[in-house]
This record gives C-alpha cells, structure tokens and sequence, in this order.
C-alpha cells in the first residue's frame, strides 16, 4: 500500500471527542524567548527568541482564546544562555584595580565565564515574569492560560548543553561528516551533557505531568527523552509524541554516530514519531531495522492512520509525517502595512528598471549561499542581455557560532564569490549582488519578500524551509505594486520542495540548470505567474492546521487502549539499578553470555570474553554481597575453560540448566544424569543429513544438547533447511520429553525438564552465600532477608524468557507472602532484562540494546563507567549537578557567596560617582540615535530559522 501522510493525517476525525481540557506538554529546546539579567539581581530583561518561527507559532496558536477551551498548554523549555547584562562585580573591580575602559569591556562581554549563580527567588520571579509576557502582539492569546516551566541549567560556559547537539547531531542530520580529532574525548564529554539536558527535562516533566496528558517533544536536543519519560512514569496509557523538524539522513550517513543505538533507543520511547517527509521518515524506519533489528511494516493501522509500525520492544511505533507550515494570517496582516508600503516603494525606487531577485538564508554549510552566487554568476555570463537589468539581494543572517573556523572560511568564500561578480559584471554605479551579511528586522524581511520579482532557495539540505512557505504566501492576491504572483525557485534538496511541488524545482549544485531556470522565471508572463502562483498558494501548510491534525491524531492514540502484551519495554533505568545496588546486601546476577555478555559472532569458538568483560567479572565478583552466576546454553568445557578456571567464585550453569557448578566449587552436577540420551544418535544422524545439503552448517555436539548451527551458510537456504530441519526434529520429538528449540541462527534439541527458568527459580529461592544442593526439591520456606535484594538477570535469547517468567513469578509469589518487604522503589530489587534485537517480544521488564550496553551498565556498578553514559532517572539541581552530590552542594555554596558579593558590589556601585554614570548614559543615548538611524539596523530581528 502506498502511503500518503499528507492525506493520511489531513482529515479532522470525525470520531474524535477531546475531553472538557487535553492538557498538553510541549517540550522545546529553548523558551520562545531570550533572558538578559540587567544590573539588579531582579531586573530580568525579557525578548523574543528569534528562529524556530514555526515551532514558536504552533505554540502561541495553542495560547489563543479558541484553543484554551480545548487544551492547556504547558510550555516545557531550556532557558536559552542567560546573559547578564553590565556584569556589576566585574566593572567594580576593573574601577577598583584601575583597569582601562577596553580591558573593563572585554571582560564584561566575556560572558560564557560567567557562573551566573542565581537564587531560588531569582528563579522564581523570572518564572513569573515569563508567565505574564506576551510577545506576539496577536491579541488571539489568553495570556491568562500561558503556562511556562523553564528547565534551568546554570553551569559555567551554557554552551555546553548545544556543543553535542550543534557539532554532531546537526551536521550528520544535514549530511556532513564532522568529527572531533581528539579521538573521542570531547564528544564523549559533550555527550554526557547531552544526556544531562535531556534529563533535567523528564525531572522538569515529572513535576508537572498527570495522567492522560499528552507530550509533544520537539526536535533533535530532545532525542533521548521520549525513552526517558517511558523509564519514569510506569504508565502504560503514557503518550508521547516526538516530531523532528530537521532532516532524517540516510542510514549510510546515520550509522557513523557513535552513539546511533542510544538515539535511536531515546526515540523509539514515544508512541509516535513524525518528520517533515515521508523521505526523512523512510530513512528513519530503514535506521531501525538495521540498527535495533526493529521490525516495519507499512500499512493503515487500527486508528485509521497510514504510516509505518515499528515493533520496538514489545510496542508498536507509529512513524509518519506532517509538513510544518506557518502562520498564513499573520503573515498576510504583518506583511501589508502602510510601514511596509513605504518600504516596499522604496526599494523599487532605488533599484527602478530592473528585477529584483531575493534571497535571504543562514549563513550555513547546508543553506546553499555560495551555489546561489554561483548560479546567478552563470547566468550573467549565459545570458548578456540580462546584465544591468537585474539584481540579487542577498540576506545572509550569521549563525550562532559566527566565530568558527568553517563560519569564516565560508563568509571569505562568499565575500569573494560577491565581489567576483560585482567587478566583472557591475560598474561604478551599479553592483549586481547586494549582499547584507546580518539579521534583519522583521518589516525589513517582509518587504523585501514583498518586492521580490523572483526569490530562490538553493539549500544543499534543509528539513523545512519557511522561508520559501512565507515568500509563497505573501504573494497573495493582496500584494500590490505588480508584486502578485512571483516566482520562487526551490532547491529539491530542501524539505519545502515535497510540500510546495509547483515551485521551479532545482538541483543547487548545476549552476547551468539554476541559471536557464532563473532567465525563464523572469520571463513568465503575469498569467503564467498567476496560474503558479495559485497552484502555489494552495500547497503552503498553515501552523493552525498543522497543530490540530497533529494533535487530533495523537487523540486518537489516548483512547486507543494498548493490550498489555503490545506495551512498550521500557530501556534500563540504569541510574536506579545502581542506586539500589549501592543499597543491596545480597546481589544476585544471573548472566546469559552468548549476545548477552559476548555479540553474537560467526564461529562459535571465537567467542571468547573480553578483557573488558574480564575486567567487570573481576570487580564483581571481588565483591562478597555479590553471587554471579552465567546460565547458559554452552557446555561445561567451554564455560570452565573461559570463565570457571578464571573465577571459581562465579557460579555456572551449561546447556540450558543440565549441568551445574555452584560458586567456589570445582565438582559439577549432572541434573540429566538419570534421563536416557539414547535420542541423541537419532536426532545426530537427522542433523548430519541436513549438514550434507547444506554447506557452511555444522552440529555442535555437546554432552547432552545437539545444535545445528547455520550462521555460515547462505542465508536464504540455511533459513529454508532449518525450517525443515525443525519439522523433522519436532516430528521425532513429539510424544517425548525432547524439545526442539530455536536459537540464534541455530537448532538445539535437549531435554524438556530441563531450563534456565528452573536454575533461576532455585538460585533465588535460596540462602544468600550459602552452597546449593542443586538436587534438593524443598525451597520455599525462607525468610524474606535470607534471600537476595537486587537481582539483575540478563540475557538475550528465546531460552532466557524462561529466566524471567520464573522471576516474574516468584515477584508475585512475594507480593502476596512479604508486602511489607519491598524496597524504597516498591519492589524486591528485580530486574529481569533482554539484551538486543528490538523486534523480539519478551516478558522482561526492561531492555539494553546490545552487549556493549551490558558492558556499560555493569561497568556503571563497579565503577568504570559515568553515570551520563547512557540516560536514566537522575535527580538534577538547577546548574545540572547530580541533587545532593559533592559538585551540587559545592556550587549551592558558591552560588551563596556570590549572591553575597554581589549585593556589596551594588551597594559599592551606588556610591560610584554620578558624572561617570551621566557620561555613560550620553554616550549610550548617541549611540541608540546612530542605531535608529541605520536602516537595517533593529534591536528586535527577525532571524532565519
Ligand atoms: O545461552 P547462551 O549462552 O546464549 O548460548 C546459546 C548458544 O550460543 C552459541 O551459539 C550462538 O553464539 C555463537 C557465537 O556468537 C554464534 O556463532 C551462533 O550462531 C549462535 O547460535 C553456542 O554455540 C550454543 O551452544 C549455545 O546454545
Ligand atoms: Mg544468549
């Protein structure tokens, strides 16, 4: 079935009931707004954020008076770097110690030094002051229902919560390869802040969220915290909604994140994940498949959606799109002012006789500036006659880190590619490109779109871009001064081309192809125009219609009552695993090994442990509340001579529970020693004649279990024998106690009685350290505190279901026999967890996504590995710092004190004389008058997304 999401989502269900209020909490990397601390420590200065235009109207639109009654809003946000302004202790020093005004100055602007240490009654008079703005001047917006919850993260250099997702996460989703030469060091760092960001949003959550709330995450810094949110709130009726508005690479370029599981992992945490096209949400699904081994299929599910499933540990994710569109109305009103007008006709004035082509981007590697200039110079040399009787404005707005390397190689290449056209086709009076590297103000943006005979976007790759969505629709029937009906040309590697389909579409990189594009777009008539145009028109997406289907569908989702068995499997709460280890007397770990504790591989023999595993084994088993045990389908002799030789206090289960070694022993049990194996002849001479037809097969003959391996074979015959092989096998089984069993890429035949579950069911119903009579019946009749207070059971096969059954079903046994001896958690320190492919279904309660992962959380415990290597439940205070930890009450205490010195600093200030004071304030107000002067110029920008 062909999937069309635009369709799929655009009809208003009509079944659709929203209760009286659907309380929705929108997680957005930073507040719509932009926070400056002024001299008093209360004086916040509060501006609109610029970027993210369309995001930020989604969510005034869900502020309006006609949306209160059906939704409250709860914005969830990172404050954004919060500057201060005139930084106080700092000038008083510098008057102090007698420092020049330029040295004064520059420390003051060095503002990524400064702690900005803020009290919590600062915090809280900025929250209010938040709640009472309104910057969108639409007078639609009831204030009154305007809930902010600002996520504080006030560490030294604030840049730090962007350095992972600005310099990795960015450049891959945009195809560019950028990786840090420090052989990891940094990314590793910035990663562990990363994860920090995304979890001081799910504790902000956890603050505010109730049952039946719907949440929305927004984009790529918030990758991790739809997992997240899963692993807090024990929910099953949780609903969360992750839209990225970026691009989705192809898994060719995905696959190169080092940390490509984790994400994937955070994401696959919500019910619903949607991109700006169905090519980004291709990519995404294909990333899945390969990565986590996810299941997908594509079809229109039991909501009436069309979209992809993603069967992701035991849930099933719905992965879609939705274009973003913007606010056509404001836009229209905004755009046809009287102001505007003005601008509009000056303009013409200054540029008479000739078209005018626009173009306004970021200054970025994906934006396509320098393949803009390069076209438009081939057109000029194409096509003479056109020389002089056209020019390009060129807006280019500086990206936030303007000071890069790669920003300033950029802007030189662009800044000679200008001037290059400008000397061979321009004069002494006339230069053919006006370039304009800065932001411009809003009235000066909506004019030049409003004048533009032709506006073109030629971005290498961009998730949606408004720009081109804005120019479309302010050539509206409205426009006047012969601006009706323009042309836009638009790259087809920009998200917008999907949605607007009847722009002149163009491949940025074929200059030629740009440049005839160009001479043709100048030389439609008013009709042609008129008729793209109203094609045009009719294709831009507005943000109104955006929220609401967006919104509509997830309802749907809310009263769709999952059956337990398609719940989602939420990842380990590794924080929480060691928080309870920490506090645990007798731990018991029962460890599967093969993909468990070792990844899969091609020969059998070579999975051996790793040093790295060694190491961990070590310094668990080092520990005396500690009981490991490995349960494993392997026979005896492999299990000694890799694990018991190293480590006889490790206690060791071979082919699925027929043998047994207790910890610190060196005799093993034979549990079959009175069951016949005469079957094992039988079942031999079967496997053999199927390792004949099939070449790359072998039979791994171990004391008691026969496995017929085919992972050598070619895949698509060694899968088809092994089906019949396990007809023939299960055939001579029936009626025995022999069972077939299906593992990975193999088929083992064993006896029935036998199984993990019933080694795990006697290892924790058993005395804590004491030695085992493994052929002892009788086990129930111990006291709670004998038996174990944290087992962690890992494995990651079919057979290892029978180990967490059986924990499943002692945990209900003990809910009924010992209700008052759960721990701080509510629990008794269970944690039954499958270990890799995402498309299996499993009765644990928790999963990691591969080997490397069990590694890291074990590694967690004893020690080796940071707790922001992977993300869980911590408790975060307002700089980031663990609550409570040595860093945390550290900075409390710094914070105090720097509270304190800024009081005697103001109170020091006051005194300072007034004439330097009055000087200051005169030459500001000089300098405003020469700003407000500057065309250009604006305190308030409108800044491109
Ligand atoms: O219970 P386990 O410890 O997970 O052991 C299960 C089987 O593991 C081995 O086979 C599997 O791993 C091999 C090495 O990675 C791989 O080549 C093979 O395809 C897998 O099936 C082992 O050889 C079997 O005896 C175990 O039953
Ligand atoms: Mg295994």
């Amino acid at each position: 079935m062909t999937v069309d999401s635009k369709a799929s989502l655009s009809d208003e269900p009509k079944d659709v009931e929203w209760p009286k209020k659907q309380r929705i909490i929108n997680c957005v990397t930073q507040l719509p707004y932009s926070i400056q601390l002024g001299e008093k420590n209360d004086d916040w200065k509060v501006s609109p954020a610029t970027g993210n235009s369309a995001l930020y109207s989604s969510l005034d639109y869900l502020n309006t008076y006609k949306k209160c009654e059906q939704y409250e809003q709860h914005i969830v946000g990172w404050t954004g770097e919060i500057k201060r302004e005139n930084e106080t202790p700092f000038k008083l020093s510098n008057t102090v110690t007698g420092h020049t005004g330029t040295e004064m100055k520059n420390k003051t602007d060095d503002i990524d030094d400064d702690p900005l240490y803020l009290t919590k009654s600062q915090m809280e008079k900025l929250t209010a002051k938040l709640k009472e703005k309104n910057f969108s001047d639409d007078d639609q917006i009831n204030q009154k229902n305007v809930h902010v919850h600002p996520v504080w993260l006030l560490r030294r250099d604030q840049k730090r919560w962007r350095n992972y997702a600005e310099n990795v996460l960015w450049p891959t989703f945009h195809y560019i390869l950028k990786f840090s030469t420090e052989g990891g060091d940094k990314e590793n760092r910035w990663w562990y802040d990363y994860v920090k960001f995304n979890e001081a949003y799910a504790m902000k959550i956890s603050e505010i969220y109730q049952p039946g709330d719907i949440i929305w995450v927004h984009d790529y810094y918030l990758l991790l915290l739809p997992q997240l949110l899963r692993m807090r709130f024990n929910d099953e009726h949780l609903v969360i909604a992750y839209f990225h508005h970026s691009p989705w690479p192809s898994n060719e370029y995905f696959r190169v994140l080092p940390r490509r599981k984790e994400i994937l992992d955070g994401l696959v945490g919500a019910n619903r994940i949607c991109f700006q096209n169905e090519g980004f949400a291709r990519h995404f699904v294909s990333s899945c498949k390969r990565l986590l081994e996810a299941t997908a299929k594509k079809s229109r599910n039991s909501l009436g959606i069309d979209s992809y499933q993603i069967g992701a540990y035991g849930g099933d994710v719905i992965v879609d799109s939705l274009p973003v569109g913007v606010n056509t109305e404001a836009l229209v009103r905004d755009a046809f002012t009287r102001n505007i007008d003005e601008k509009v006709l000056a303009i013409k004035d200054a540029y008479e006789g000739k078209k005018i082509i626009v173009g306004r981007d970021r200054l970025d590697a994906v934006r396509g500036v320098v393949q803009k200039l390069r076209a438009f110079e081939t057109f000029l040399a194409m096509y003479p006659e056109w020389r002089d009787q056209v020019v390009l404005i060129q807006v280019s707005s500086p990206t936030a880190n303007r000071s890069s390397q790669q920003s300033i190689r950029l802007e030189q290449q662009v800044n000679e590619l200008v001037n290059s056209i400008n000397s061979q086709y321009g004069s002494l009076d006339f230069s053919p490109v006006q370039h304009y590297y800065m932001r411009i103000p809003k009235d000066v943006y909506l004019s030049l779109l409003r004048v533009a005979d032709l506006c073109i976007i030629t971005s290498v790759r961009d998730g949606m871009n408004t720009t081109a969505l804005e120019y479309v629709t302010i050539k509206s029937h409205n426009s006047n001064y012969d601006c009706y009906g323009n042309p836009l040309i638009l790259s087809e590697f920009s998200g917008s081309s999907t949605v607007l389909k009847d722009a002149m579409i163009i491949n940025p990189w074929d200059s030629v192809a740009v440049a005839k594009s160009i001479k043709k777009a100048l030389q439609l008539t008013s009709n042609e125009k008129k008729v793209l145009e109203d094609m045009l028109r009719a294709e831009v997406p507005t943000i109104q219609d955006w929220t609401d289907k967006f919104l509509s569908s997830l309802k749907r989702l809310t009263d769709y009552t999952l059956p337990s068995s398609k719940k989602i499997t939420p990842a380990l709460n590794r924080p929480i695993l060691l928080e309870n280890y920490k506090q645990a007397k007798r731990r018991l770990f029962l460890f599967d090994y093969d993909g468990t504790l070792t990844p899969i591989v091609q020969d059998p023999a070579a999975a051996i442990p790793s040093a790295r595993l060694i190491g961990i084994l070590q310094k668990l088993a080092a520990d005396p509340k500690n009981q490991i045990w490995i349960i494993s389908g392997r026979d005896q002799k492999f299990l000694s001579k890799w694990l018991g030789g190293k480590f006889p206090q490790i206690g060791l289960s071979a082919e699925h529970g027929c043998f047994v070694k207790d910890v610190n022993c060196e005799n093993w049990v034979n549990l079959t020693e009175k069951y016949d194996m005469s079957w094992q002849k039988k079942v031999g001479e079967i496997m053999e004649s199927f390792t004949n037809r099939t070449p790359g097969s072998f039979i791994e003959r171990k004391k008691v279990a026969l496995t017929w391996h085919y992972r050598c074979t070619v895949p698509e015959l060694g899968e088809f024998h092994a089906k019949q092989l396990k007809e023939e096998l299960s055939a001579f089984a029936s009626g025995s106690d022999l069972e077939v069993m299906e593992g990975k890429a193999n088929l083992e035949v064993r006896p029935k009685f036998v199984n993990k579950g019933e080694i795990v069911k006697r290892l924790i119903w058993h005395k804590h350290g004491t030695p085992q009579d493994m052929l002892a019946t009788k086990r129930e009749e111990l006291e709670r505190d004998q038996m174990p207070d944290f087992t962690l059971c890992l494995g990651d096969d079919f057979t290892d279901e029978d180990m967490f059954t059986q924990m499943n079903a002692i945990e209900e046994v003990w809910n009924k026999k010992y209700p008052d001896e759960k721990n701080r958690w509510g629990n008794f320190g269970f944690y039954p967890c499958t270990v890799g492919s995402a498309s299996k279904s499993t009765v644990a309660k928790a999963h990691l996504t591969d080997p490397q992962q069990v590694l890291d959380t074990l590694g967690l415990l004893v020690g080796n590995v940071s707790l922001f290597q992977s993300a869980g439940t911590v408790d975060l205070d307002s700089r980031g710092h663990v609550i409570n930890s040595e860093s945390s009450l550290k900075s409390e205490q710094a914070s105090a004190d720097y509270a304190m010195k800024r009081q005697t600093s103001n109170s020091a200030l006051k005194r300072e004389s007034s004439s330097s004071s009055m000087k200051r304030e005169l030459s500001n107000s000089s300098f405003k008058r020469e700003i407000s002067n500057t065309f250009l110029q604006r305190e308030s920008s409108y800044d491109s997304k």
